[in-house]
This record gives C-alpha cells, sequence and structure tokens, in this order.
C-alpha cells in the first residue's frame, strides 16, 4: 500500500499536466481556427474598404486586442482619395517609407516586446503595453506595417513565437496589393487621363449621390463650373502639348485646393466641375475666388515663356424646396446652373466668379 501512494501522486500529477497539455493544445487549436477564419476573410475581402475593416475592427475583436493600426504608403495620394472621408480609425497614410524603414530596418520579421512610448507613440492612439509591430512588404518594398497592441504586457515578449504573424504578414501583403489594384483599375475607369482629375462618368454618378445626401441631411450643396479662358490661343500660340500641360496644371490646382469629400472632374475639353458638400454661398464663393486667384497668380511653365492663365467660374446651389423632386433632375438644374452663372462670367470679361443668382 506505502509503495503505491507515490506512484499514485505521480500519475495523478501526470494526470493534471496531460490536462493541461490537452487544454493548451484545445485553445490554440481554438486560436487557430479563428486566425484562419480571419484569414479566409482577409482573402475574400471584395474591396479595399472590407479588406481594411477585417483588418482594424475583426482581428482587434476575435483577439480581444486593444488597438490595432495599419500605416500605408500613399506617395500618390491616390488611396487619400480612394477612401476620401471613409478613411477608418487606426489607418495612417504616409507619403514614403521612410519611417517605416526606420521602424522595422532590413528585418522581415515581426518584432515583439514591451510598448516604449518615444518609439512606438505615434503608432497607437493610446498607451499600450506590449506591441507586436509586423513589416509588410511586397517585392522587398515595405508597403505597409501593421501594429498589434495590447494592455497586458505579457501578451507579446521578445521571446513569443512569430510563426502565425509572419503568415499573416505574408498574406496580407498579397492581399493588399490585390486590393490597391482591384481599386487603381477601378479608378482608372472613372479617372480623365490627360489630368489626374476624375472624369464625367464619375462626376454624373457622385453628383446624384451628393444630392441624396444633401437632401436627407438638409445640407447645403454647391456646384462650380470651372473654364480655362481664351484656351484656344494657348494652343494656338504655345502648340497642343503645351495645352495639354496647362490643362493638367489648372486639373491638379483645382484639385490641391478642395477638401477630401469634394469631388472635381472634367467635364470635357477646358472645362472642369466641381462638387462642394457642406459649402454654403459665401463658402462656396471663397473656395471658387481662392482658385481663380491661386491659378491667376502662377504662370505654367509648359513652353519656353511662361503662360499665363486664368480661369471663369459659374457657382450654383442645390435649391431649398426639393424635396419631392427627383436627383436625376436635380443634378441637371444644378449645372445648367453653374453653367449659365459661367457664361455669365464669361461675357462681364473673364478671370472671375459668378453665382447664379436664382
Ligand atoms: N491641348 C488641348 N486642347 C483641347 C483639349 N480639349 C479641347 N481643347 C481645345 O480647347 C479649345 C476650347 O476653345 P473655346 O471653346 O473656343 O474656348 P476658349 O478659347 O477657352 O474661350 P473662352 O472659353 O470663351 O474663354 C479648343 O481649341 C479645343 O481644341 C485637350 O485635351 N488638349
Amino acid at each position: 500500500m506505502d509503495d503505491a501512494a507515490p506512484l499514485e501522486a505521480e500519475n495523478q500529477h501526470l494526470r493534471q499536466q496531460l490536462q493541461a497539455l490537452l487544454q493548451e493544445a484545445r485553445a490554440n487549436e481554438e486560436k487557430m481556427r479563428r486566425f484562419e477564419r480571419l484569414e479566409h476573410r482577409l482573402i475574400g475581402a471584395a474591396s479595399l474598404q472590407e479588406l481594411l475593416q477585417v483588418l482594424l475592427q475583426d482581428y482587434r475583436q476575435v483577439f480581444a486586442l486593444d488597438e490595432v493600426s495599419l500605416a500605408l504608403v500613399d506617395g500618390e495620394q491616390e488611396l487619400a482619395r480612394l477612401l476620401g472621408a471613409a478613411q477608418p480609425a487606426g489607418l495612417r497614410l504616409l507619403p514614403d517609407a521612410a519611417a517605416l524603414q526606420r521602424l522595422h530596418g532590413e528585418t522581415d520579421l515581426p518584432q515583439l516586446g514591451a510598448f516604449k512610448p518615444a518609439r512606438h507613440g505615434e503608432l497607437f492612439a493610446h498607451v499600450m503595453a506590449s506591441v507586436a509591430l509586423l513589416p509588410i512588404r511586397r517585392h522587398g518594398r515595405l508597403i505597409a506595417s501593421l501594429h498589434f497592441g495590447s494592455l497586458d504586457a505579457l501578451r507579446y515578449t521578445p521571446d513569443a513565437g512569430t510563426q502565425l504573424l509572419q503568415r499573416l504578414a505574408g498574406i496580407l501583403s498579397v492581399c493588399l496589393e490585390s486590393a490597391l489594384n482591384q481599386e487603381r483599375l477601378k479608378l482608372a475607369g472613372l479617372t480623365d487621363a490627360l489630368t489626374g482629375v476624375h472624369n464625367r462618368r464619375y462626376f454624373e454618378h457622385r453628383c446624384l449621390v451628393e444630392i441624396a445626401q444633401a437632401r436627407r441631411h438638409r445640407h447645403p450643396l454647391a456646384c462650380l463650373f470651372l473654364d480655362i479662358d481664351g484656351f484656344k490661343a494657348i494652343n494656338d500660340r504655345h502648340g497642343h502639348a503645351a495645352g495639354d500641360v496647362v490643362l493638367r496644371t489648372v486639373g491638379q490646382s483645382i484639385l490641391g485646393q478642395l477638401r477630401a469629400g469634394d469631388t472635381i472632374a472634367r467635364w470635357g475639353g477646358e472645362e472642369f466641375v466641381a462638387l462642394l458638400p457642406q459649402a454654403g454661398q459665401q463658402q462656396a464663393r471663397e473656395i471658387a475666388e481662392r482658385i481663380r486667384g491661386r491659378i491667376a497668380a502662377q504662370a505654367v511653365a509648359a513652353s519656353e515663356q511662361p503662360i499665363a492663365v486664368t480661369i471663369s467660374i459659374g457657382l450654383s446651389l442645390l435649391g431649398h424646396d426639393i424635396a419631392g423632386r427627383e436627383p436625376g433632375q436635380l443634378a441637371q438644374d444644378l449645372l445648367a446652373a453653374a453653367d449659365q452663372a459661367l457664361y455669365r462670367a464669361k461675357r462681364e470679361g473673364r478671370n472671375r466668379v459668378v453665382a447664379d443668382s436664382a
């Protein structure tokens, strides 16, 4: 009997150890299953917006993280344009990869460890206790950096395994590139190739969306028709190629002075149109004056001599009693009123802003 007691105790100890191991294996298996489910959702994301949502919201919830953030290189600012006002919290767009290079150096491996305010402060909105930082590379180039933050200091320690995180970084780099390419293709069909601003097709679609929103939320909506003055003479004097440079410069200059939620498109020829949601008469006039003034102030270096360029702008506002009216008709009226105002601006001497008097 006495001999059996230690054996029994050892057995019990072994059974407990086995139990603990089994529990850990089950927990790991469950974690793996959750991880795989999220991976499938990343791969299946139908748009960039959906991909960002899986990454920034779902990962945080499913893995009970305190913060997830993503820094994305957006040198051409095309993502800023694509996402517009719909930029999700936790996403930061960077003009180049320099900051990511400083963070990750040449390594492909995730960095795990304590949160250091000086080093990690700008990656997270709040102070964390431990972090995991994943470099996302495509063809060797750093294109993004994903950051997981936890208030639990033991969640990410330097000696913890990084296999799953490495796998996530690999999958994410492919998913991100594919989502970005998809968005670029969409954008290409909606962009004017010469000036780089949206085309008329996009504008017509956007106009209906903005009118519906302005009506629902009772916000003002302003429309600008912008036309380069004496453009035929610019073409005749400096050549068609120089005329193209003028068009591109003017388009980009207008774009550069609008807010993220505004829309600018090339209507055709040397005409541009813009929509300014939530801008009333006075604000829209100020914006239009600023655009006009900026273009008039800077000659375009498109030929041997700088070319002085001016534009005329017609301004109209969505009316007040629009409740029962159809958005298509409202859009036509809005554009027709801005066009009329532009016609008056031309007649009154060009290089000016005229508001629709209706
Ligand atoms: N370089 C270039 N010229 C274009 C393009 N599209 C249209 N044009 C030219 O734009 C000119 C427009 O001339 P008009 O409509 O007479 O207008 P304007 O000379 O600007 O005169 P106002 O608008 O009355 O000040 C025409 O000569 C077109 O050939 C383009 O893509 N590139």
